[in-house]
Parts: structure tokens; C-alpha cells; sequence
């Protein structure tokens, strides 16, 4: 599959989000990514379920909502009336990380795994088979805009390496500094799927930034 872009609306301008939405809509993007942090998992707070169903309501292609909070498994049904299309939890915040997974598809949504910088692949061996997505963090969760981090190139072929070993069909997000500069190597790499919010929304022409990364 040629891979695809999850434009971060953390980036865009929430007084006028119905039009950073549909901008998106109508670009190439293929998924909206909604950060959802809780100020305990990461030490910033960014929105809650209102905002999830605003975003919702005028976008026309799915929302895949990484959740930066801890203990997820408490909200999972509310994500998914608030219009989550697909769950990805972080690995350091589950302690029951394969039920955590089991109620996510269990709703009918598509589950991923996030993994911190700090965070070994080899920890999703006993649950790769059983994912849709691993989303490999380029910086430490918290904040849009940061430097990417280059550690992060190395941990594409091991993510790939398990998912060929294990036979899964996971495919493979990277979330954190993402632009024009290391974006095509990351596909090259392996990534399936880019999220990238400065990059595209600080840019003078976001509709034609998604573009340039849709076609690198
Ligand atoms: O999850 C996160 C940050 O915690 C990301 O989704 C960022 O929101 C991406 O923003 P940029 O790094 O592309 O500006
Ligand atoms: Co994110």
C-alpha cells in the first residue's frame, strides 16, 4: 500500500476548526489524528470529548485518536461515541495492555499502540498479531512542534522485523517532527502511515503540504 497521511489537528487553529476540517476533507489527507492528552500521561492537557465531537461532526474521513492518558481503558466506549474510528493507547500507560486492545475492537474500532521514545519494539511480541497499528513516537508525547528524533529510523526496521517474524498485519504509524526533510526516508524505511501537524498546518499552504507528502 503507498502510505498514509494523518494530519495532526492539534496544530490547526481550534477558533475556526470546522474550516482547518474541511480543508482536510477535501485534501489528500487519508486520516485526521486527534491527540488526546490527560496532563498526567504527558504534562500538557490538549481537549476533551466536546471538542472530539465538533471534530467530528464536519469531518468526512476517519479520526484516529492517540490517546496520551493514563489508564485508557476507563473511556474507550466514550471514544467511541465521540466518533473514534481508530484507538491507539500508549504501551507505558496500560497495565492490561491485551484486554485494553480486546475492548478496543470489541467496539468495533481499529487498535493501535503507541510506543515512547524510551520504549523497546520487542515489548509488543505477545500482542502484535492482535493490533492494527504501532505508532512509533519521533519525539516525547506532549507538544506539537518538536525535533524529530533520529533513534526513531533504527526502530522502523524493528518494528517491521517483528511484524514479518510474528506475521501480523500491523501496519506502521511515526508521530512526532515529521516534515518534508524526513519524510520520504521514512517511507522508504517502512513507514505506512506519517502524522504530522506543524509541518503541515504552520506551512503557507497546508492543503498543498499534504500533498507534497502524500507524493514524496
Ligand atoms: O502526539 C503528538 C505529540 O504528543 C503528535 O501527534 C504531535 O501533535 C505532532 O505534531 P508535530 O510534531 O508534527 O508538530
Ligand atoms: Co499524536
Amino acid at each position: 500500500m503507498s502510505h498514509l497521511i494523518a494530519p495532526s489537528i492539534l496544530a490547526g487553529n481550534f477558533a475556526y476548526l470546522q474550516k482547518d476540517v474541511e480543508m482536510l476533507n477535501k485534501s489528500e489527507a487519508d486520516w485526521i489524528h486527534v491527540d488526546i492528552m490527560d496532563g498526567l500521561f504527558v504534562p500538557n492537557i490538549s481537549f476533551g470529548f466536546p471538542v472530539m465531537d465538533a471534530i467530528k461532526k464536519y469531518a468526512s474521513i476517519p479520526l484516529s485518536v492517540h490517546l496520551m492518558i493514563i489508564k485508557p481503558e476507563r473511556f474507550i466506549s466514550r471514544f467511541k461515541k465521540s466518533g473514534a474510528d481508530h484507538l491507539i493507547v500508549h504501551y507505558e500507560a496500560c497495565t492490561h495492555l491485551h484486554s485494553t486492545i480486546q475492548k478496543i475492537k470489541s467496539e468495533g474500532m481499529q487498535a493501535g499502540v503507541a510506543l515512547n521514545p524510551h520504549t523497546t519494539v520487542n515489548h509488543l511480541d505477545d500482542v502484535i498479531t492482535d493490533i492494527d497499528q504501532v505508532l512509533i513516537m519521533s519525539v516525547n508525547p506532549g507538544f506539537g512542534g518538536q525535533n524529530f528524533i533520529k533513534n526513531t529510523y533504527r526502530k522502523i526496521e524493528q518494528t517491521w522485523n517483528l511484524i514479518d517474524k510474528r506475521g501480523s498485519s500491523a501496519v506502521i504509524g511515526i508521530d512526532g517532527g515529521v516534515d518534508l526533510t524526513n519524510a520520504s526516508k521514512l517511507v522508504e524505511l517502512g513507514a505506512d502511515i506519517l502524522v504530522a501537524g506543524s509541518a503541515i498546518f504552520k506551512s503557507d499552504n497546508p492543503n498543498k503540504t499534504i500533498s507534497t507528502l502524500k507524493n514524496i
